[in-house]
């Protein structure tokens, strides 16, 4: 299978800070993965590289095909705003265009000659409006396609730039935590929709911080600390010490050592050193049951 994204000895800085170092990550084609680990773990660093919206300092990023680690931001979002679809709590929707021009924003990439240029005057072919209007309904927004987007809740912002993504049809989608505005009906529902959305080939890499999603969302889970991928597995191999080795700093120390470690792999080390205490029973196998796999 093709790689949709392609990372080897990257890293990132920043404020003369090194965010990220990853020596090796690979997403196949039509694959679902998601990122965890604690706050300030790198994870939305790492997605904010692959989409185009911070350069690498060094190392090479290939995604979808394409060198990206040497363009500018700019240049990358330019390329990439067909085929790489964003969703995040920070990208807002336009404030002052309504819930249903929020989703034509993302068929602009496929309008041709005329209706292009029509587009600027916010017209839009029939067709594509009645597009906008099923993705709206679809997300359980039908009657609010006509409200201005700053009179939408957060909850409901969310679900307007998902029905943004279900215009775009990306190859691969980049979700910061998607559900983190949502009710849980409303969670369960988008984490269908974004599955749905990643299929046929398409590719999904979600950070996600409720452990409970993961089953919804990932068949393979990453896991970060300190600007590095500390494990990379299958979600059913999912083990309390892997969790541990992220969210337990002290438990962090004693299993990773050493330059950036390579994935996909979880160390031997990994799995041995957890102590006794942190068995299940503990806040870990908690983490493991909501992870669905304890
Ligand atoms: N522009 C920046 N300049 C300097 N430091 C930054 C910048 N952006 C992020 N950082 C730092 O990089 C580290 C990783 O941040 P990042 O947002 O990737 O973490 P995260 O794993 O997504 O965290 P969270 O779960 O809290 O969202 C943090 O320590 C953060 O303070």
């Amino acid at each position: 299978m093709s790689a949709a994204v392609s990372l080897h000895g990257v890293t990132v800085e920043a404020g003369g800070r090194t965010l990220l170092q990853v020596a090796d990550f690979r997403l196949t084609a039509g694959e679902h993965v998601a990122l965890v680990g604690p706050n300030g773990a790198g994870k939305s660093t790492l997605l904010r590289l692959i989409g185009g919206q911070v350069a690498a300092a060094s190392g090479r990023v290939t995604v979808l095909g394409r060198d990206v680690a040497d363009a500018a931001p700019l240049q990358v979002r330019r390329q990439h705003r067909r085929e790489v679809g964003l969703l995040s709590q920070g990208l807002h929707p336009v404030p002052r265009l309504t819930a249903r021009e929020n989703v034509l924003i993302g068929a602009l990439a496929r309008l041709q000659g005329l209706d292009a240029w029509r587009s600027w005057w916010r017209r839009y072919p029939p067709a594509l409006v009645t597009e906008a209007d099923q993705a709206l309904a679809a997300v359980g927004l039908a009657e609010q396609a006509g409200v201005r987007s700053d009179r939408l809740s957060g909850g409901e912002r969310q679900k307007v730039a998902l029905a943004r993504l279900q215009l775009q049809q990306p190859q691969l989608v980049l979700a910061d935590e998607p559900t983190s505005a949502l009710d849980p009906a409303a969670t369960r529902h988008v984490c269908a929709a974004l599955r749905s959305l990643a299929g046929g080939g398409r590719s999904l890499l979600t950070v996600v911080h409720d452990l409970a999603l993961l089953p919804l969302l990932a068949d393979r889970v990453v896991g970060m600390s300190g600007g590095r991928i500390r494990w990379d597995l299958p979600r059913a191999a999912l083990g309390h010490e892997h969790l541990a080795a992220l969210y337990d700093p002290a438990s962090a120390d004693a299993v990773v050592t050493g330059p950036m470690p390579a994935s996909p792999s979880v160390s031997a080390s990994a799995s041995a050193s957890v102590p006794a205490a942190r068995a299940p029973g503990s806040v870990h196998a908690g983490l493991l049951s909501q992870a669905g796999t304890g």
